[in-house]
């Protein structure tokens, strides 16, 4: 097989880069094009945002197929006619996503998923082995929306590798009653649930539909039935399969973007959030395993005619369940940081915590969420999430746009951070107020009412020259919520600020931001 071109997707990432490079430092820095050093640190913002944090992702997940059923006769001296003693195929694995707080992105996952094929059926009723689930990790925060296919379930977080009595291999309860209970469910849901499998193959994969592995009863030769040994030689991981998946993974890649714009108006959004470490989605199941034909002989009457035909399609196993969904990311925080770009909002989060985000003086420092801790001393736990700067014109896509606003959807408390001397000592920036102003305007258009939660607002930058008549012009200009004076870079007024946020949290009637309460010329 040729080696897969990993180009174009390389390519496309760049180009939307580019667009957002153009878009900063020609739309928000009209000279700075001209400046060759604004130049390379926009260079240093292409190479970041190529690699940058992926948390939005498109995942098609397919469960295993479950084994094929084994056709073999069992005979012996004084039996030479045979019995049949053909073990029933195993059941295929499923696709399990994982909550798990060692990963703080998806750029671990693959967009095509798959769980592995349950082992075929073996001689003397040997069930075949259960297809290992794949288990995908995804991080705190995420949450599911489902844009084709069965929607998720939680499953019980035990081991899913652990067996039931029908996995064992040689597990086969000769017990009338239980077996004949298996067998009548299996086999009369398995009319049923092939007819629907041959239909979703047909939607899902017109071409492939066509390839042996995807044959329905009807199509499929007699001569597929095989004897015992034929089926042993058959591998369990299925070499085809793997041949199918990655010569259909560059198309399909590239349908994935048009099937969500087609399919956006079916999009069932949040169906499952994934809050919990530890807690384990199962978003693609594995199919059933097919009959073995000593399931068959006991429990079926196979008219004469189409014999081989029936057993064939009885021992087939069935498809694994396939869905495709999208997930996001949005952090759970309790306190979100919102401010335009260099108003010293990652220096803020290392004041109040360990975390140690990248700062430096210029705009678009922080191009991802950062999440620091904030310890009381009666051991609450506080989680404050740093957002990428917001400018004016945000939900217009100008800078990074609002897609990072997601991770502040959830939290409790808003901490506005102002930069007072963004117009001081001949700086050309946006005075306090009107900076609160389009902070709160860029809010509301990603989530109506998003500013009535509880705020504050952190005065920075309170130690330049100048500063202090700032902040009284903040405090005459902005009423209804508490204002901090704060020197993040020397962690003057972050005690202050501390205080200020858990009391923000225990109040029992905090307000939000009124636009009617602050005064802007
Ligand atoms: N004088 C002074 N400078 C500060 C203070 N806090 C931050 N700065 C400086 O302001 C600049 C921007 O700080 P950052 O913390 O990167 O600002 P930010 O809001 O995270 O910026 P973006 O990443 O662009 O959103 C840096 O040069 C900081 O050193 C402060 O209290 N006083």
């Amino acid at each position: 097989m040729a080696p897969r071109q990993r180009g174009g997707r390389e390519r496309r990432r760049l180009c939307r880069s580019e667009s957002i490079f153009l878009q900063l430092y020609v739309g928000y820095f009209p000279q700075a094009c001209s400046d060759e050093s604004t130049m390379s640190r926009g260079i240093e913002y292409l190479l970041f945002q190529a690699r940058g944090m992926v948390d939005r992702f498109r995942l098609l997940a397919r469960g295993g197929d479950g084994g094929n059923g084994c056709i073999s006769q069992r005979r012996s001296r004084s039996d030479r006619q045979g019995r049949p003693d053909g073990g029933d195929g195993g059941t295929g694995g499923n696709v399990i996503l994982e909550c798990s707080r060692s990963v703080w992105d998806f750029s671990n996952l693959q967009h095509h998923t798959k769980a592995v094929r349950g082992g075929n059926g073996l001689s003397k009723k040997q069930t075949g082995t259960r297809g290992p689930d794949k288990v995908a990790q995804v991080p705190v925060g995420t949450v599911i929306h489902l844009v084709r296919g069965e929607r998720p379930s939680f499953t019980v977080n035990k081991p899913t590798r652990s067996l039931d009595p029908w996995d064992i291999p040689d597990a086969v309860d000769d017990s009338a009653d239980s077996s004949n209970q298996k067998n009548k469910d299996g086999i009369n849901g398995y009319e049923a649930e092939r007819e629907r499998s041959n239909q979703w193959e047909k939607q899902t994969y017109p071409s492939a539909c066509s390839k042996a592995r995807f044959s329905n009863a009807e199509d499929s030769d007699a001569s597929s039935i095989q004897p015992q040994v034929d089926l042993d030689e058959n591998d369990q991981f299925d070499d085809d399969d793997e041949e199918f998946w990655e010569d259909e993974e560059e198309t399909e890649e590239e349908a994935l973007d048009a099937d969500e714009e087609g399919e956006e108006d079916d999009i069932q959004y949040s169906v499952a959030e994934m809050t919990r470490p530890g807690q384990r989605l199962i978003v693609a199941q594995g199919g059933e395993g097919g009959l073995g034909n000593a399931s068959i002989g006991r429990d079926v009457r196979l008219s004469k005619g189409n014999r081989q035909e029936e057993v064939a399609r009885l021992s087939t196993g069935q498809p694994g369940t396939e869905s495709f969904l999208v997930l996001e990311l949005k952090s759970i925080a309790d306190v979100g940081l919102v401010g335009l770009p260099n108003a010293g909002k990652s220096t803020l989060l290392s004041a109040l915590s360990r975390a140690r985000p990248e700062i430096a003086d210029y705009a678009f420092t922080t191009l991802r969420p950062n999440i620091g801790s904030l310890t009381y001393d009666d051991y609450l736990s506080v989680k404050v999430a740093d957002i990428p700067g917001l400018i004016k014109g945000a939900h217009e896509n100008r800078g990074l746009g609002h897609a990072f606003l997601r991770h502040i959807e959830r939290t409790k408390v808003l901490s506005y951070v102002l930069d007072l001397a963004a117009t001081l000592n001949g700086r050309k920036g946006i005075p306090p107020w009107e900076q609160l102003r389009d902070l709160v305007v860029e809010l509301e258009h990603y989530q109506e009412g998003m500013t009535k939660r509880p705020s504050l607002i952190v005065a920075n930058k309170i130690d330049e020259v100048g500063a202090d008549e700032m902040y009284e012009e903040l405090k005459r200009r902005v009423q209804g919520v508490p204002i901090f004076p704060v020197c993040a870079i020397l962690q003057e007024g972050v005690p202050d600020l501390r205080v200020g946020l858990r009391d923000l949290m225990d109040a029992s009637d905090p307000q939000g931001v009124d636009l009617s309460k602050v005064i802007v010329d």
